[in-house]
C-alpha cells in the first residue's frame, strides 16, 4: 500500500489526474483498453473536471475508456443525488464518447435486481473473470467505501459481486460493488482529504482491525496495487505519519 499525502487538496487533484493518466494509457497500450470504476460522492467531483478539462482531456483515447460505478444510490439518474449524473455533467458530457462505454446502474428495477443485473453485466464483461484496471474510492466518515456502510450484510459478502443494501439511518437502498469485487482490482485509489476524515483514516489505518465498523479495512487487493491520495488534515491524527 502507498499513501501519498499533499498539503492541499488542490494538489493531491493534478497528481491523481496524472496517475490516473499514467494507468490508462499503460492499459490501452497493453490491452487496447481502459476499465475504470468510478466513486461518487463529493471528493471525485474536482477530480473529473480536470480530467474533462482541456489540460488533461487529450491525453487519453477516451473512446478506449469503459466506465462503471463502484457503487449508486438507488435514485432515477436523473435524480441529483444520482453518482451518475455527478459523473455525466464533470466528466461524462465533455468527452467525445459513446454512451455504450458508460455502464449505468439500472435503477428503473427493484434494489436486489439491480443489482443482480449490474453483476450480471460485469460478469459478462470481463468473461467472468471481473478485474478493474481501476477501482476509485472515497472514504466516509464513518470509514465506509463505496456502498460497504458499518453494520450492515454488505461487510460479510465474500463473493466478487454487486449487491443491494438497505440503509436504515438514511431509509434508502444502495447498489455497490462487494470488497472482494473491488480486491480483485489491478489499481484501487482512495481519494481522501479533509479534517472530517481524520478519525476514519486513523481507525483504518491504525485501529483494531474490526471491518464491521471500519468496513474501509476490508479493502486490501490480492494482485493489484492500493493507493491513498491524502491531504495532511486527513492524516492528521495518524500516530505514525505515512
Ligand atoms: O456514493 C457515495 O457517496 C460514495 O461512493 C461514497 O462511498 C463516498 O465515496 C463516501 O461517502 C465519501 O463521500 P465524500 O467524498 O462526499 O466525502
Amino acid at each position: 500500500m502507498k499513501t501519498n499525502v499533499f498539503k492541499t487538496p488542490e494538489e493531491i487533484i493534478p497528481s491523481l489526474a496524472n496517475y490516473f493518466v499514467n494507468c490508462a494509457n499503460e492499459f490501452i497500450n497493453k490491452q487496447g483498453k481502459f476499465s475504470v470504476a468510478l466513486s461518487g460522492g463529493n471528493s471525485p467531483k474536482k477530480f473529473y473536471e480536470l480530467l474533462a478539462s482541456a489540460d488533461f482531456k487529450s491525453k487519453i483515447d477516451w473512446k478506449k475508456v469503459d466506465f462503471f460505478f463502484g457503487d449508486e444510490r438507488y435514485v432515477p439518474q436523473d435524480d441529483p443525488e444520482s453518482n451518475y449524473l455527478m459523473a455525466k455533467t464533470s466528466l461524462f458530457d465533455h468527452l467525445d464518447i459513446e454512451d455504450s462505454q458508460i455502464y449505468k446502474v439500472d435503477t428503473s428495477l427493484d434494489p436486489a435486481t439491480a443489482a443482480q443485473d449490474y453483476g450480471r453485466c460485469i460478469c459478462q464483461y470481463f468473461d467472468d473473470k471481473p478485474s478493474f484496471d481501476f477501482v476509485l474510492l472515497g472514504l466516509g466518515d464513518d470509514a465506509h467505501t463505496a456502498s460497504i456502510f458499518p453494520h450492515t450484510s454488505l461487510v460479510w459478502i465474500d463473493e466478487e459481486n454487486v449487491k443491494e443494501v438497505y440503509l436504515e439511518d438514511k431509509q434508502v437502498y444502495r447498489i455497490s460493488f462487494t470488497a472482494p469485487l473491488i480486491n480483485a482490482s489491478k489499481n484501487v485509489v482512495f481519494l481522501t482529504f479533509g479534517a472530517s476524515k481524520a478519525d476514519a483514516i486513523k481507525a483504518v489505518f491504525e485501529g483494531e482491525k474490526n471491518v464491521d465498523l471500519y468496513p474501509a479495512q476490508l479493502i486490501d487487493p490480492e494482485n493489484g496495487e492500493l493507493q491513498w491520495f491524502v491531504d495532511e488534515a486527513a492524516v492528521s491524527k495518524l500516530t505514525e505519519k505515512p
